[in-house]
């Protein structure tokens, strides 16, 4: 009856809505009590009437013991990896390289469209072209796994490993357990299709206690935090991954329509944190390599502070139309680049 599917489809919206402010947002709206109840009432109602079943309600997350093989996938966009700046010396010659690269590709008296926004701007730089200044975005390098996520019409509807860039694996059904990965897409203004790109990781408590319960069961344990997350994503039965403790951050998006993404990276970023993705709250933003090297010394800094594990920081072009004028080397992005903190000395076992 249409009262049944009313209340079937308010109690997706407000256990989705829930959802997001606990595990995106890390700001619960209810008591876990009245969350449980209310996920209860539904899987009691969708277990009553299950024509109203759909992929796409919370209580399709938990994923099931039957075994999967992984499907490949081949990415429409290889997933490049990142060129490595290993000192202070080199971050400034990478930013050398996008300026010059940026001005050989500027004609003379070509006017440059500003971007009047509130937080980020590149300032284009006054008189000769070697002094224009470019805007980063500075994001901590998550130690984890990169997953390109596809949505049609707002709905997942493939997830994949990197694997080697250009071919990954398919494993949708373990990134659906993972909680602060949106299933649907929040609001209503999405293109058609959607690729968010991330970095899926398992944050230092939930690996201490995960290989608490491994070692406690005569288990292997894992030897850090990113092979756990590699370890849980790749597993064949999802019931499994739906016990570990995974999250997400997003880093990326590319659209099927691109007059529907803003024109900076940031702005991309917080566009997709407004469809119900986390990202990484230590982003920031800087002008010129100086400023990146001030960013990389904070985060540096405060690394052994953060839940979950980085191994350094990428540096990314704001601007989107610059980043399209720098396009990629064979193998990594021009516009982009990570600089590797010295390795975290051995755990002490
Ligand atoms: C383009 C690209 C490739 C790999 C990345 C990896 C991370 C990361 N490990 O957090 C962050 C990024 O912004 C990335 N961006």
């Amino acid at each position: 009856s249409t009262s049944v599917r009313d209340r079937v489809e308010q109690l997706r919206t407000t256990i989705t809505d829930h959802n997001h402010h606990y595990y995106v947002l890390d700001d619960p709206q209810v008591p876990d009590a009245e969350y449980d109840r209310l996920f209860r009432e539904l899987q009691a109602r969708e277990a009553e009437y299950p024509e109203l079943a759909t992929t796409t309600s919370p209580t399709q997350r938990v994923g099931s013991a039957v075994e999967t093989n992984f499907a490949q996938v081949i990415h429409r966009i290889p997933m490049l990896s990142l060129d490595n700046a290993f000192s202070a010396d080199e971050l400034r010659d990478f930013d050398r390289r996008v300026r010059e690269r940026l001005n050989r590709g500027k004609t003379a008296g070509e006017s440059s469209t500003k971007e009047h926004s509130t937080e980020d701007h590149s300032t284009e730089g006054e008189g000769s072209k070697e002094e224009r200044t470019i805007e980063y975005v500075c994001e901590p390098k998550l130690d984890g796994l990169a997953v390109s996520l596809h949505y049609q019409n707002g709905e997942l509807v493939r997830a994949a490993t990197r694997g080697d860039g250009y071919t990954g694996e398919d494993i949708t059904a373990n990134i659906r357990t993972i909680a602060s990965v949106p299933l649907t897409l929040r609001g209503g203004d999405f293109p058609q299709t959607v690729e968010v790109r991330g970095e899926v990781y398992m944050p230092r408590a939930g690996f201490d206690r995960l290989n608490q319960r491994l070692g406690g069961r005569g288990e292997k344990t894992f030897v850090n935090p990113r092979n756990a997350a590699a370890g849980s994503l790749r597993q064949k039965k999802s019931s499994v991954t739906a016990r570990r403790p995974l999250e997400m951050c997003a880093y990326s998006v590319a659209v099927s329509d691109e007059s529907a993404l803003p024109p900076t990276h940031w702005k991309g970023l917080q566009q997709v944190s407004e469809w119900g993705f986390r990202i990484n709250p230590e982003m920031s933003l800087a002008n010129g390599a100086d400023q990146c090297l001030e960013a990389y010394e904070a985060l540096m800094a405060k690394r052994d502070r953060l839940p979950y594990e980085i191994d350094g920081i990428v540096f990314k072009v704001n601007r989107l139309d610059l980043q399209q004028q720098l396009g990629f080397v064979s193998r990594a992005p021009r516009w982009a680049i990570a600089q590797k903190f010295p390795a975290e000395e051995e755990l002490t076992v």
